[in-house]
């Protein structure tokens, strides 16, 4: 039954339906709307596309809303193109291929901005900018290969897409190396092309996947918790040729880890550091216990406007080098910098930020709850030659509190970027006490940035000056937002 006859009672789960798609929804789903009356049933559909008519089976049917599982696309959307990888309909890495990139972007830069109103954030008297998009930073156009971090888990649970079934040829089901099918955390595709990292990253994968089936060495079962190899994860920095390969392992095999470097040196020479993470846990992550570096210095270096960073296997560093240009640039405008400034930059990671702006102030002062990041900022900063920031460990709840004030100033700018969960509503209420004159939030997380905005302009009078949502990810839903406040 097409969407136009369709009622929301028809709407059954196992029930198969045509719906016409109308708008971009979050996480990659895209909507129809089933009936009359406010809006309509809503009905999510991941994969498909706002314009699109589609077949599609119903699997989940909520109070206020059902979900169905596209089946067949019976008329494409224009806002559809061809994906560039094979692998894209059932790949986690990259969920909107298929839509036509200035569709992404318009779309992310609906959603960031939605997110403010829908917080119910006055931008009567803001610059809400168009969404800075892949390409726009460097000039190149390019939404592929942006990535200077990637990490391809091996499985012994591998998931066959449609078509590699329908070759009908036989294939090893018990050794994946590439990424996880959406939801999915058994499932993981055998990935012979990737175009998010670069084409040498592909070529490194193929290899090693030949090289360890070769050796016989087992991968990870993520049901039995069982196998040697867990993560390949690969750092290819934007600017600059070093290279890191970290095999992530559940134990530390001595001779098999001598004859992987021999195999990286003799076929992948490019390779500058190779590290073996220990990871004898649960859950899947490049992090464990034990990190050996087996060649090389176990760093690599990459650039952000005019410093150089050094990055271990474990640091925290922006996956998009030229993006982060980008985003920075947007930060440091809308601080609107004055050299007698004080400035504080929250959940500053490796003080990437901090050494941003410190040529344009008085001093800034880094407050990060990680204290390897902390001690990379440091060592960057005077690497840098950069004497004007001072980075402070700890917790930010612990840590913005008058102590802090009466050691470091006042501040005048506050630059904040926390992690997707966004603040602690005390920070918020520390912050809002502060009242710094202007504040920059940067967030990668447009709902809980407005959630926190939405309390700060409870506790202190703010007027949001600019808006300037940023696609870091191209391909994927993600959302980078910069909002400019001034104490008003
Ligand atoms: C999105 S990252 C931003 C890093 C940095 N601004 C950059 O651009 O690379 C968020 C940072 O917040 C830190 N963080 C998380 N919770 C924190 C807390 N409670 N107190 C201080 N820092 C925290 C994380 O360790 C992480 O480095």
């Amino acid at each position: 039954m097409p969407t136009d006859t369709l009622a929301p009672s028809d709407l059954k789960r196992g029930r198969e339906v045509e719906l016409t798609l109308t708008d971009f929804a979050d996480r990659g789903k895209s909507l129809a709307r089933v009936g009359e009356g406010d809006g309509g049933f809503v009905v999510f559909v991941a994969g498909a596309v706002p314009g699109d008519r589609v077949r599609a089976r119903v699997f989940k049917r909520k109070k206020g809303f059902a979900e169905a599982r596209l089946l067949e696309v019976l008329e494409p959307s224009e806002l559809r193109t061809e994906p560039r990888c094979e692998y894209a309909a059932s790949c986690g890495g990259c969920k909107w291929q298929h839509v036509e990139y200035p569709a992404q972007l318009a779309m992310k830069g609906e959603q960031a901005v939605s997110a403010l109103t829908r917080a119910r954030l006055d931008l009567s008297a803001a610059d809400v900018r168009p969404p800075l998009g892949g390409g726009a930073y460097d000039g190149s156009g390019g939404v592929y290969f942006y990535r200077n971090k990637m990490e391809f888990s091996f499985s012994a649970m591998r998931w066959l897409t449609d078509w590699e079934i329908a070759t009908g040829e036989e294939m090893d089901t018990d050794f994946a190396l590439g990424l996880h099918v959406p939801g999915r955390f058994d499932k993981v595709l055998d990935l012979k092309a990737c175009y998010l990292q670069s084409e040498w990253s592909a070529r490194l994968v193929n290899g090693v996947r030949a090289f360890a089936k070769a050796q016989g060495w087992s991968p990870w079962h993520p049901r039995e918790h069982t196998g040697y190899l867990r993560i390949l994860a690969l750092r290819t920095p934007g600017h600059t040729d070093d290279r890191m390969v970290n095999l992530v392992t559940s134990f530390y095999d001595e001779p098999r880890m001598a004859a992987f470097a021999d195999f990286l040196r003799a076929e992948f020479p490019e390779v500058t550091t190779l590290v073996n993470t220990i990871n004898s846990g649960v859950a899947q992550t490049a992090f464990g216990e034990a990190v050996h570096t087996v060649f090389g210095s176990g760093l690599v270096r990459d650039k952000i406007g005019p410093h150089t960073f050094e990055i271990a296997s474990n640091a925290f560093f922006q996956t998009n080098t030229v993006a982060a240009e980008g985003l920075y640039a947007v930060a440091r405008e809308f601080a609107n910098l004055q050299p007698d400034d004080v400035v504080y930059d929250l959940y500053c990671g490796a003080g990437t930020i901090s050494l941003f702006v410190a040529d344009q102030v008085k001093r800034v002062v880094g407050v990060e709850l990680v204290e390897e990041a902390v001690e990379n900022a440091r060592a960057s900063a005077e690497a840098n030659g950069v004497a004007n920031c001072t980075f402070v460990a700890g917790d930010m709840l612990e840590l913005l509190k008058p102590e802090l004030v009466e050691e470091h100033g006042r501040p005048d700018v506050l630059i904040v970027d926390p992690p997707r969960a966004g603040m602690h509503p005390k920070v918020v209420g520390q912050i809002a006490h502060l009242r710094p004159e202007r504040i920059v939030y940067v967030s990668c997380n447009p709902q809980t940035q407005a959630r926190d905005l939405a309390m700060l302009q409870e506790a202190a009078a703010y007027t949001i000056e600019a808006v300037q949502p940023v696609d870091m990810f191209p391909h994927t839903h993600h959302v980078e937002s910069v909002v400019g406040l001034r104490l008003t």
